[in-house]
């Protein structure tokens, strides 16, 4: 159940910096989403945390870094992109490699092969699994030490749609049993279902880090529609607040201000308001535009694409 503390992380491949001055921490009992565009640096990140790239800046769990860990399997289970499976032994062979040197016993193996739905296969050779099979098999090492950290890097992928109901549960009861879950995907209304809190990051920089909820309500791109008899008094007052106002049939769509700042503008000039609804940016609405500033930063940089 350790609080991961990630400073100034940072890391340059050649001349490219792949990942600029991060520092997030992620609490037990949450699941953390990280989000970024392709190539942002979620996975060189990822490998930072676990000490397996070198570069500047620290992570600990519970104040040690992972190098520190007496038994790192029993305190961080990881999941990350490259999947080293032996090509011809068995599943449960392989589980059981990873188990004997960190002293868990074979029959935490049977036990995190049923929790990831591989019982009736685990005999079979992982080089036959599909690519779902094959990312179940990675959840259940990195379940092996029952840890109470987990860093999964894309664990949704390969996964139907039932598996990533199975996922998001799974992950949602690991969280609620006090451990921290720190895991990125593509999926981004699956991370909005998935995820109280988030770290996005675009081109190796801190985008946003914070609740879900506070990342969607800050985007721009929730608005408020409202039925007026009086949009002549309340548009210029809207417009005097920054806000832009675009008429859609009899409806105002109010963009920019919240709410409760459309009601106080139109008592403030005596409009009546006869129907107000809001309605908050998607998760992906507020990633696209999120992700599109960093866009806009590296024209800005002059950084190749
Ligand atoms: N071993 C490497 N050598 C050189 N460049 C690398 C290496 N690993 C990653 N990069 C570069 O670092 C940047 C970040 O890559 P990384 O794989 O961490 O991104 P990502 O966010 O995980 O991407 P994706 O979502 O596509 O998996 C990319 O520009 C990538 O090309």
């Amino acid at each position: 159940m350790a609080l991961i503390e990630a400073r100034s992380l940072g890391k340059s491949f050649g001349t490219h910096r792949a990942v600029e001055d991060l520092s997030f921490t992620v609490r037990p009992g949450s699941v953390t989403g990280f989000l970024g565009p392709n190539g942002s640096g979620k996975s060189t990140t990822m490998r930072l945390m676990l000490g397996l790239d070198r570069g500047e800046g620290v992570t600990t769990y519970d104040g040690l870094t992972f190098g520190e860990l007496d038994h790192p399997m029993r305190h961080v289970g990881t999941l990350l992109e490259a999947k080293p499976f032996h090509p011809t032994r068995s599943a449960r062979n392989h589980l059981r490699m990873l188990a004997a040197p960190n002293h868990i016993p074979d029959r935490r193996v049977d036990e995190v092969v049923e929790m990831v739905g591989l019982t009736g296969v685990a005999g079979g050779k992982p080089g036959k699994f599909s690519l779902g099979m094959g990312q179940r098999l990675g959840i259940a090492a990195a379940l092996l030490g029952d840890p109470g950290t987990l860093i999964l890097d894309e664990p949704s992928n390969g996964l139907d749609p039932q598996g990533i109901t199975w996922l998001r549960n799974l992950l949602r009861s690991l969280a609620a049993e006090g451990r921290s879950v720190f895991v990125s995907s593509h999926l981004l209304q699956e991370m909005g279902v998935l995820a109280d809190q988030l770290v996005v990051i675009g081109r190796g920089r801190m985008l946003a880090n914070g609740p879900v909820r506070d990342f969607v309500s800050h985007s721009s791109l929730g608005s408020v529609t409202l039925r007026t008899p009086d949009a002549a008094l309340l548009r210029p007052a809207l417009d005097a607040m920054g806000a832009t106002t675009t008429p859609d049939g009899d409806d105002l769509v109010v963009r920019g201000v919240t709410a409760e700042q459309v009601g106080d503008a139109a008592q403030a000039v005596g409009a009546r308001i006869h129907q107000l609804t809001t309605r908050q940016a998607t998760l992906e609405e507020a990633f696209l535009e999120a992700t599109g500033l960093s866009e806009e930063f590296r024209g800005t940089q002059g950084e190749p694409s």
